[in-house]
């Protein structure tokens, strides 16, 4: 059964997403990533994000304030991806080396695991990363 990993594109005043680096020692280390993790056994995806954004960048989020808005898969990961605009607290990385605000138009340029390279290329093509900035 594939794992489920939820990922939050948070979107600030200025229409740009947060991205976090993994760290060295991680599967996908150095790449450039959407904060997240698994869901874990018993929780639905909308909880399991509010917990990582909590423990990855120390932000409270609230379940009504994201929004799914796309997805990418192998037969062993499913990615989901919320957008989310409103949180409390300062972002501090404590799950990644470094952490970058990226305009969406030019988030292609970062270095991405394979199924973010394909989310973030399919959301180009379809005009969709305007939405980052609605
Ligand atoms: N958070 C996140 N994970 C992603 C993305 N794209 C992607 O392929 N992944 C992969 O999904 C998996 C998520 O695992 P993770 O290590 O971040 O999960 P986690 O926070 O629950 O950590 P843990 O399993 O080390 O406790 C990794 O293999 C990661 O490389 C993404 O945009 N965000």
């Amino acid at each position: 059964m594939p794992t489920i990993v939820v990922a939050a594109g948070s979107i600030d005043a200025d229409g740009r997403v947060m991205m976090q680096r993994r760290p060295a020692g991680k599967a996908h280390a150095g790449l450039w990533e959407f904060p997240g993790g698994k869901v874990e056994v018993g929780e639905a995806p909308s909880e399991a994000l509010v917990r990582e954004l909590r423990e990855e960048l120390g932000i409270v989020v609230d379940v009504t304030s994201q929004c799914s808005i796309d997805f990418a898969a192998t037969e062993h990961v499913i990615l989901l991806l919320f957008a989310c605009r409103c949180w409390q607290g300062d972002m501090i990385a404590s799950a990644a080396d470094e952490l970058r605000w990226a305009v969406p138009a030019y988030l292609a340029e970062l270095p991405m695991p394979p199924l973010d390279v394909a989310l973030v290329q399919r959301m180009l093509d379809q005009r969709r990363l305007d939405r980052f900035t609605l």
